[in-house]
């Protein structure tokens, strides 16, 4: 067995000799593992680093928790013979949630990236967590992708974190096709799913393929396979070979299903229909042949194509993949619809505060990079996650970090397999790669040549939410603070909307993260992982403090003596609360700085007019870089419980230096106290987390929910049921075709199925500080029936009485 693999592997070119040489001892050490990765896989994977960029696919699968994400990826790399037995979620052996955490908890925590081919293309894979306390996971995935296939829940339909990661995919204007998973469980509607599509997302859902239920053997009724639209042919899965096998029929009206020849040619028709409306060249195809089965099969498909990548529509495919059922049509699905880098418009990049570049793919000296997920590999070290918009980098290129503006030497460049990799030469534009080496870049930091003059070249960020859990975290013994520092640092640069920082009160590391969950894995990461002794306080709350006051100005004169010199500095701003509507979540803590009308004088000169149109010591940009991060140091911790501040307009209007005296430390010092001193003038208060809760639950116990909701929760329900304000975005008057539900089903299944119709969604804000521990409430409430999800929806002043209750709590220790 060994020997007929080596000689299958060196079949590749002699240029790969090396790397295959490589190869043959990772296949033994995979046979002993019996992992069955089937590593030659990679050498076609590295080869087509020659391949066109119009065959490259950067795509990402996003969707509801559960909804079979790493499913239907271990399906697809097994068709695409990447692997050679299917991992499996519920077993913890697959590829894709390699972390020892992921396959415990059965759900995905790191978008895990993996390239492989098919059909002569190659597919950069990222499968994002759908977990909400992962979101940012996602939103940095989405940043660097082409494209996305939206899985969905074939019972529970279009979910909530389905509309948010659908709403971060819009942001990005990334292109999609959706695949209605779970075909298989008792309740799945494909039709009522496409119609949620429809008002839920406010999307065009064209249905390209339509379930095939037949009876078993024992006389059940199941799902088998699809029906094709475009080539008219019923699939039909082998189940023998893993779903490898396809047997395709021809549909014809002598097929023995009934109805089925009919619903397909109405489906077909109407897709055609669709299409006309969006795409003038079917349009006049259809007009000429007025028969929508004469239009072929090539001609829909590239009409399809052209209607995705406008973002105009979105096909529809169906599956079951943990049956092996519909998965390699998916795959096709991607290359043929999905954009290559060169389909995508170029990203465009600021040089300075009011100018900015197209960045172009075909620009082939000029590097511009984005990193866009870092992460600790206790084998390999810190690897940076790059995907190239322009240029290339090699192997020990020396490379400039425009944010830190440091230098950056590349050690590797290297191919990601999940936790696996394989060593490359090197990458071009359009391509994603892991760099191991950097040692001063973080997650959104754009990277050029050393040798660039564009020293300032930043393409967009990513937006980092705001925590609203922290924890203390300790050493337990001082031989161990040094390794836990140096582990909190790993997983910092690892994740961005983690934060660590020292209470000046206690001397504690308090870290701050997005959820439970969240800080229960960094827990679990640092105790496992990384090895450190430390014990970890109760889970908290991170509240907000802001001044409530209209409008405060405030003048401070910073003037020390440090280490036997003088250093001085004198600020003036204006603080005044953000209007009510800001969700006091954008960057810079919820906060906005404006320092463009400021004014600045040095006092050392003689003359006033001299001091007016001063030629400074510090240029501009290092006085402004002094003032944003004293101003940052400053909200740090407000005056009631040291808590960040929030929501305020921080006005800068002026600063008087005096000569040399005005060092950037001084500056920085100056600012932060006169913002402090501005907040505690400015009658302080406390703010709180407000969570977006949508609750699905059976209409009888309605009631009892909305009750506890409104009560001792203090919630306030924004509505029930369908997502109002995406439906109205949609137009009304165009025809969507979502095939009828579910035809074949036996009778008490049909009894399942009218209950889940009749579902409702409770829409509410609720402060975080009730939420907690909510699932369990919820069971017992509703017998175990009904579902949540919630995500921070904003920051929110808290009424006099429960910010005395918060401060009594936090007063009385940790
Ligand atoms: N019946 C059925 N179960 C499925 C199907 N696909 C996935 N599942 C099951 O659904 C559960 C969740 O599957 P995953 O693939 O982990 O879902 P995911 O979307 O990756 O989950 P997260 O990454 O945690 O968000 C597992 O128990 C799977 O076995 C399917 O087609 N049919």
């Amino acid at each position: 067995m060994i020997k007929n693999r080596f000689s299958k592997l060196y079949y590749f070119k002699s240029s790969y000799h090396f790397r295959s040489i490589l190869c043959n001892v990772n296949i033994y050490r995979t046979i002993i593992n019996e992992r069955y990765i089937l590593k030659c896989q990679r050498l076609y994977s590295s080869s087509s680093n020659d391949y066109s960029i119009t065959k490259t696919r950067n795509i990402g699968i996003i969707a509801h928790i559960d909804a079979g994400k790493t499913t239907t990826t271990e399906r697809m790399l097994h068709y695409a013979g990447f692997t050679r037995r299917i991992g499996d979620v519920d077993d913890g052996d697959t590829v894709m949630d390699y972390m020892k955490q992921e396959r415990e908890r059965g759900i995905t925590i790191t978008s895990a990236a993996i390239t492989f081919g098919w059909k002569d293309h190659r597919i950069n894979l990222i499968d994002t967590p759908g977990h909400v306390d992962f979101t940012i996971e996602v939103e940095r995935s989405i940043r660097v992708l082409d494209g996305a296939v939206t899985i969905l829940d074939a019972v529970s339909g279009v979910e909530a974190q389905t509309q948010t990661v659908w709403d971060q995919a819009d942001r990005y204007e990334v292109p999609r096709i959706a695949y209605v998973n779970k075909m298989d469980r008792t309740g799945a509607g494909f039709g009522r799913t496409v119609n949620e599509m429809r008002y839920k997302l406010g999307t065009m859902p064209l249905v390209c393929q339509i379930p095939v239920m037949k009876k078993d053997n024992k006389g059940n009724t199941v799902f088998s396979g699809v029906v094709d639209f475009l080539n008219m042919e019923v699939l039909d899965w082998d189940k023998d070979s893993n779903g490898s096998i396809i047997n395709k029929t021809p549909l014809s009206d002598k097929y023995p299903i009934s109805g089925l020849f009919e619903e397909t040619l109405k489906g077909r028709a109407s897709l055609i229909e669709s299409l006309s409306d969006l795409d003038s060249e079917m349009l006049d195809t259809f007009l000429e042949l007025e028969d929508p089965m004469k239009i072929t099969a090539e001609t829909i498909k590239n009409t399809l194509r052209r209607v995705v990548l406008k973002g105009q529509a979105v096909p529809v495919f169906c599956g079951a993949s943990f049956r092996n059922i519909g998965v390699q049509p998916l795959m096709d699905a991607i290359i043929d619809y999905l954009p290559s880098p060169l389909d995508r418009p170029a990203p465009m990049a600021s040089l300075s505060s009011n100018e900015s570049v197209k960045i172009d793919l075909k620009e082939n000296d000029k590097l511009c990079a984005l990193a866009f997920k870092v992460i600790y590999d206790s084998k390999r070290g810190l690897m940076v996650f790059v995907r190239v918009y322009s240029g290339r980098i090699d192997n020990r290129m020396l490379l400039f970090n425009t944010k830190t503006q440091c230098k950056e030497r590349v050690n590797k460049l290297v191919q990601m397999y999940a936790d696996d990799v394989e060593e490359i030469p090197s990458i071009t534009a359009g391509n994603i790669c892991a760099i191991v080496g950097l040692k001063n870049t973080r997650t959104g930091d754009t990277l050029i040549r050393f040798d660039d003059t564009r020293k300032n070249l930043k393409l967009q960020s990513i937006e980092i939410p705001a925590p609203v859990f922290f924890q203390a975290v300790e050493a337990a013994g001082i031989s161990d603070e040094k390794p836990l520092d140096d582990a909190l640092k790993n997983v910092l640069r690892e994740d961005p909307s983690l934060h660590v920082y020292v209470d000046p009160d206690s001397g504690q590391n308090l870290i701050s993260g997005m959820g439970e969950l969240h800080l229960e894995i960094v827990k679990d990461r640092l105790l496992n992982d990384f090895r450190v002794n430390a014990k970890l306080g109760k889970m908290r709350i991170s509240y907000r403090e802001t001044a409530t006051v209209g409008k405060i100005d405030h003048t401070y004169l910073y003037d020390r003596e440090v280490m036997g010199k003088r250093v001085k500095a004198q600020v003036s701003l204006t603080i005044s609360p953000l209007p009510e509507n800001d969700l006091g979540l954008s960057e810079e803590g919820g906060n906005r700085v404006m320092l463009e009308q400021m004014i600045i004088t040095d006092d050392s000169l003689d003359t006033k007019e001299q001091q007016e149109n001063v030629s400074l010591l510090l240029p501009k940009t290092e006085i402004e870089n002094a003032l944003r991060s004293g101003l940052m140091t400053g909200l740090y911790r407000g005056p009631i419980l040291g808590f960040p501040i929030t929501k305020l307009l921080i006005k800068v209007n002026s600063i008087k230096l005096f000569g040399a005296e005005s060092t950037k430390a001084a500056i920085s010092t100056c600012v932060s106290q006169a913002l402090v001193d501005a907040v505690k003038k400015g009658n302080p208060a406390l703010l709180e987390p407000l969570m977006k809760v949508d609750i699905e639950l059976t209409e009888e116990y309605l009631g009892d929910v909305l009750g506890d909701l409104t009560g001792t929760r203090r919630g306030m329900i924004l509505g029930l049921d369908a997502a109002k304000s995406t439906f109205d975005k949609i137009d009304q008057n165009i025809n969507i075709y979502a095939p009828p539900d579910p035809t074949y089903i036996s009778s008490s299944e049909r009894s399942e199925h009218t209950v889940l119709k009749s579902k409702k969604v409770i829409h509410a804000h609720v402060p975080l500080s009730t939420m907690l521990g909510y699932s369990s409430a919820l069971r017992s409430l509703t017998g175990g029936t009904a579902s949540f999800d919630m995500r921070v929806h904003s920051i929110g002043l808290m009424s006099d009485d429960q910010a005395k209750n918060v401060i009594r709590e936090m007063q009385g220790g940790y």
